[in-house]
């Protein structure tokens, strides 16, 4: 077992004041990427990833009282950095001291902010950089050809000194917290360092560890994985290399896998590897989903040539240890130098939290650990800071408050016209979005959120048989292709009616599983038929609609019973506090 406790996170934490206030002074300053220090490659990478496929394309659905923007409307929308993308960027990027290796960062903003590619972003940057110290082949980059942006990019360089001295201070704050903690805390991290260590001897001294077939060689590995980590100064020469030079397609083949990012759904695995893919053709990057439909053969040919990033769930990576060549995990994941844990609460609670463990202390190479999540649970908190004391917290001014763009609404259930019927309540809330006028012209999609897989089931069939809704629900019987399909409707941008004047209304009744990270396309309209079990929940359920500052709706039907369990909730929303 991992040497720390988990749990079911009650209650929410907020990173001390001293170092929001620091990150709070450091996004007010930014508002353009070209005044973040991203190679202009990886800039121009994301804005174009970002404007073809941002939330954003879907005011058109969602705003469809207003002018319908055209596709060059859309395609010119300007793509500013958001704050934990600022934020993110700069303190990822921020230069290490000498001698510094493991930094573990705990990235914490909003639903629908733009973590993916808060991390993206420094992860990309880490690569490339890391190939410039490698002496990968590169040629001059031609200015004319880069144009603009690169002329753009030397006017607008910043001035490093400055922004390091900002990420040193709040680095400072986030430090003094951890030493302040430290006296109470179990050295966790050295905890897991032995851990590993007798770990990794048992596993040298397996006799059949030493198997001349192994398909994963560790030498190999390891060699692929020798980076100058002691030489920190490079850094600043890559950065200026990379700047002038770009690479040519001939890059060295290197075995091993370079980074990973981990999530806790089939769903997320898919949507990260379609944005890491759209980079694709832009930044030369080698990327791997290994995912329920992977083939081992293929995984074991693109490991051999070498992974820049690999997409996937952590029980899904640990199953790759079940083959016969591949007896050693450390042979496997030793190569790997910059990991993300995405939805981290998730991935670190009950359900998953011995998979992450097992997975990443077996990245014995790591340089840079990123938990990224929109909800930082006190017991996320300490555990995080018990193994990794020098956490550094990035986290937004307004972390663990519901997007003020989400219209929010409680239904009693118990008073007339339900009668204490929440499915009443339920089917009337859908016939009120089914009737409202809005999203005229498409396709209307609500998610409705349950706490019991069992009572999906039992909900749909009520709304289809009794009220005639057009239902879909998640199933336990569901295999992972089921339930894709099923989500998919939701996830693409809705369907033009060849009749406007009629309605259509397309309901998906689900639990949590599918309330974690997804970027469901347009959808206004979300109902929460139990009150969640945690603040945490309520975050991300309500979070899957008012995503980047769209308008959404949320309907939380409650009944006599739920009363007390939700009486701070208007208050709360009504004056913007944060859920604690
Ligand atoms: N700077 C930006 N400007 C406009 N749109 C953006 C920007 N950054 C990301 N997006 C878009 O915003 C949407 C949400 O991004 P993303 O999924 O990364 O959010 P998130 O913070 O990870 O959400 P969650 O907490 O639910 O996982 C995506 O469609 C993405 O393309």
């Amino acid at each position: 077992m991992p040497p720390y406790k988990f749990g079911s996170y009650p209650s929410l934490k907020l990173p001390d004041e001293k170092s929001r206030e620091g990150i709070a002074r450091l996004v007010s300053k930014v508002d353009d990427f070209r005044e973040l220090k991203i190679l202009p490659e990886i800039r121009s990478a994301l804005l174009q990833e970002i404007k073809a496929h941002t939330v954003l394309r879907s005011q058109n659905y969602i705003n469809s009282d207003k002018k319908k923007k055209t596709e060059g409307e859309l395609n010119g929308l300007i793509i500013r950095p958001t704050p934990i993308q600022t934020a993110a960027i700069k303190m990822i990027n921020a230069k290490r001291s000498a001698g510094e290796f493991l930094k573990v960062f705990t990235l914490a903003a909003e639903t629908g902010s733009g973590k993916t590619w808060a991390y993206l972003a420094p992860l990309f940057q880490y690569l490339r950089l890391e190939d410039v110290k490698r002496g990968e082949e590169y040629v001059i980059v031609d200015r004319k050809e880069v144009g603009a942006e690169a002329e753009v990019d030397a006017e607008a360089e910043v001035n490093e000194a400055d922004e390091v001295n900002e990420a040193d201070v709040n680095e400072a704050d986030v430090k003094a917290e951890a030493e302040l903690n430290e006296a109470d805390e179990v050295n966790a991290e050295a905890e897991l360092n032995e851990a590993d260590e007798v770990n990794a001897e048992a596993e040298l001294n397996e006799a059949d560890e030493v198997n001349a077939e192994a398909e994963l060689n560790e030498a190999d590995v390891k060699a692929g994985a020798e980076v100058n980590e002691a030489d920190v100064n490079a850094d600043s020469e890559a950065v200026e290399f990379a700047k002038k030079h770009k690479p040519t397609s001939h890059r060295r083949h290197r075995t091993g896998i370079r980074s990973i990012v981990l999530v806790p759904t089939h769903e997320l695995v898919d949507q990260v590897y379609s944005t890491v893919e759209h980079t694709e053709a832009t930044l030369g990057t080698k990327l791997f989903k290994w995912d329920t439909d992977s083939n081992f053969k293929v995984f074991i040919q693109a490991f051999r040539q070498g992974i820049d990033v690999l997409v996937t769930t952590p029980p899904k990576l640990l199953s790759l240890t079940r083959y016969d060549s591949v007896r050693n995990p450390r042979a496997l994941l030793g190569s790997v130098k910059f990991c993300v844990v995405d939805e981290a609460d998730t991935l670190m609670d009950e359900s998953f939290v011995q998979d992450t463990y097992n997975v990443t202390k077996n990245m014995c190479n790591l340089n840079t650990l990123v938990f990224a999540s929109a909800t930082i649970p006190s017991q996320f908190n300490s555990t995080i800071h018990k193994l990794f004391p020098d956490a550094i917290s990035v986290s937004t001014p307004s972390l663990h408050k519901l997007p003020k763009s989400i219209e929010f609404r409680v239904i009693n259930a118990s008073v007339s016209p339900y009668k204490g019927s929440k499915m009443k309540a339920l089917a009337q809330t859908l016939y009120a979005i089914h009737c409202d006028g809005s999203e005229r012209g498409f396709e209307k999609r609500v998610i409705v959120f349950v706490n019991n897989k069992d009572d999906c089931e039992k909900v749909a069939c009520r709304l289809h048989e009794k009220y005639g809704h057009d239902v879909v629900y998640i199933s336990g019987d569901d295999t992972t292709d089921d339930r894709k399909a099923k989500v998919q409707t939701f996830i693409d941008p809705p369907k033009d009616l060849t009749d406007p004047e009629r309605s259509v209304l397309k309901v998906l009744i689900c639990t949590d599983l599918l309330s974690r990270g997804l970027n469901f396309t347009g959808i206004r309209n979300v109902v929460l038929l139990d009150v969640p079990h945690n603040s945490s929940d309520l975050v991300h359920r309500a979070g899957r609609t008012g995503r980047m500052n769209q308008s959404g709706r949320v309907f939380l039907i409650i009944n006599d019973q739920d009363k007390s369990h939700v009486k701070g909730l208007p208050k709360v929303l009504r004056n913007n506090r944060r859920l604690g």
